[in-house]
C-alpha cells in the first residue's frame, strides 16, 4: 500500500509551524458544522456535474477536458479586485459564456468551453502541443477578457500547456487516458505519474531543511476524474480516500472562518495588507500544510460522528428498521464542500466577524 507523501508532509509542516496552528475545539466545532451541512445537502460526487460549466457527458474527451482544466487550475486572484468580496470588481478578469460572466476559477473554465463552442479543439493534446496549429497569440485570444484585466500568468499558462502537450504526445500516446491506465486503479500511483512526468504539477517546497510535497493540482486532477465518473471507468480508484485536501488559497480562508486554523498577529497583518507571499516561503507553506492537516483532522472527527450515529441507530432501530447507509466522507468531498461553501459565502468570509483575506501568491501550482 503506497502512503500519500502529502499527508506525511502536512503533519511535518504542522509540527514545525510558528505562525499557523490548529485549535482542537475549532476542529470539533467545524467538523460538526460541516458534517451537518453535508448531510443536509446530501453532498456527494453527483454534485460535480451540477455546475453549468462542468461536463454532463463522461467519456474519453471528458478526460481531456478535466486534464486541461486542472493543468490551468491556478492563480485567479485579481490585482484589481483587492476586496475580493465575491461581488466582482467590474474591471477584474472576466469571461462570459452563454450570457453569464465568470470570474476566478470559473473564468478559466468558461474560456475553455467558449473555445470548444467556437470549434477550437483546445483540449486535444496534439493540438495544444503544436505552435503551428495553435500559436501563442491564439491561446491569448482563447483566454481573452471581457474587461481590461487579463488572465493572471498568461505566459506561464502558455508554457505549461506546451510542456504538457509535448509530454502527453511523446510519452503517453497523446492521451491522458494512457496515464490513467498505467496507474492500474491507484489514485496515489496516478498522482505519482503526473507529478513525475509534468514539472508544472510538481508542487513541493523546502521546509525546515527537507522537501515537503503539496501536489495540489495533481490531486485535484484525480479527484475531478473520480467525481465526474463517480468511481467508474476513468474515475475508478481503489485508494481514493488516501487523497488529501487541495491546498489552494480559498479553502484556508474558509478554514480560518470555521476556527479550524489560527494565525499569528504577524501573519494576520501580512494578509490584511495584501502582501505578496512568495511560493515556497515559510508563511505560505505553513498556511498550505496546516490546511491539509486540518482537513485530515476534520475527516477523522466526522468519521467518529458517523460511527456514533451508526451505533445509536443500530441500538435504537429494531430488526426491521434499515440502519441509514454510511455516507462517503473523504478529504475530497470535505474540500469540495468547503470550497463551494467559501464561494457561496465569500461575502461573509471577507466581511464576517473574523475577516481574513486569501493569501496572495503567484504560482502555477495553485
Ligand atoms: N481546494 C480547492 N481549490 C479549488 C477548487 C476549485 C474548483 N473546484 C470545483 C470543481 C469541483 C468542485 O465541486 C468545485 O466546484 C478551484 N480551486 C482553487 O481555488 C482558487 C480559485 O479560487 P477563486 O479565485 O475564488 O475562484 C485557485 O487556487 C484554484 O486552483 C476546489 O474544489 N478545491
Amino acid at each position: 500500500m503506497i502512503l500519500n507523501p502529502v499527508v506525511e508532509s502536512a503533519e511535518f509542516i504542522h509540527n514545525h509551524s510558528k505562525h499557523v496552528s490548529i485549535p482542537k475545539d475549532g476542529i470539533n466545532h467545524g467538523a460538526a458544522k460541516i458534517f451537518e451541512a453535508m448531510k443536509k445537502t446530501h453532498y456527494d460526487t453527483s454534485k460535480w456535474k451540477e455546475h453549468p460549466l462542468n461536463p454532463k457527458e463522461c467519456n474519453a474527451s471528458t478526460v481531456d477536458w478535466i486534464f486541461l482544466v486542472d493543468l490551468l487550475n491556478f492563480s485567479f486572484w485579481s490585482e484589481i479586485d483587492i476586496d475580493d468580496t465575491g461581488v466582482p470588481h467590474p474591471d477584474r478578469y472576466r469571461v462570459s459564456f452563454k450570457g453569464v460572466g465568470y470570474t476566478g476559477y470559473w473564468s478559466m473554465v468558461a474560456a475553455i468551453n467558449r473555445a470548444l463552442e467556437e470549434g477550437i479543439p483546445i483540449t486535444t493534446p496534439s493540438f495544444f502541443a503544436s505552435e503551428e496549429q495553435l500559436p501563442d497569440a491564439e491561446i491569448a485570444r482563447i483566454f481573452r477578457s471581457d474587461t481590461k484585466e487579463q488572465i493572471p500568468l498568461l505566459q506561464d499558462r502558455i508554457r505549461v500547456i506546451r510542456e504538457a502537450g509535448k509530454v502527453l504526445t511523446e510519452k503517453f500516446g497523446g492521451n491522458f487516458t494512457n496515464c490513467i491506465t498505467q496507474a492500474e486503479g491507484s489514485a496515489l500511483k496516478l498522482v505519482d505519474i503526473v507529478t513525475s512526468s509534468f514539472s508544472s504539477f510538481r508542487d513541493e517546497a523546502e521546509f525546515w531543511g527537507r522537501k515537503v510535497q503539496i501536489f495540489k493540482r495533481a490531486q485535484i486532477l484525480v479527484a475531478d476524474l473520480w467525481a465526474c465518473f463517480q468511481n467508474e471507468s476513468y474515475g475508478k480508484f481503489n485508494d481514493i480516500d488516501e487523497i488529501t485536501m487541495f491546498a489552494d488559497y480559498r479553502v484556508p480562508q474558509a478554514l480560518y472562518h470555521f476556527h479550524c486554523l489560527q494565525y499569528s498577529p504577524e501573519l494576520l497583518q501580512v494578509l490584511d495588507r495584501g502582501q505578496m507571499l512568495p511560493n515556497g516561503s515559510e508563511l505560505e507553506v505553513e498556511i498550505r500544510g496546516n490546511s491539509i492537516w486540518a482537513v485530515e483532522l476534520i475527516r477523522k472527527r466526522i468519521l467518529e460522528l458517523i460511527q456514533e450515529e451508526q451505533t445509536l441507530a443500530a441500538e435504537s432501530a429494531d430488526s426491521k428498521d434499515q440502519v441509514p447507509k454510511m455516507m462517503t466522507v473523504n478529504a475530497i468531498l470535505i474540500d469540495f464542500f468547503i470550497w463551494d461553501f467559501a464561494k457561496a459565502a465569500q461575502l461573509d468570509l471577507t466581511l464576517g466577524q473574523r475577516p481574513v483575506k486569501v493569501h496572495r501568491t503567484r504560482s502555477v501550482f495553485y
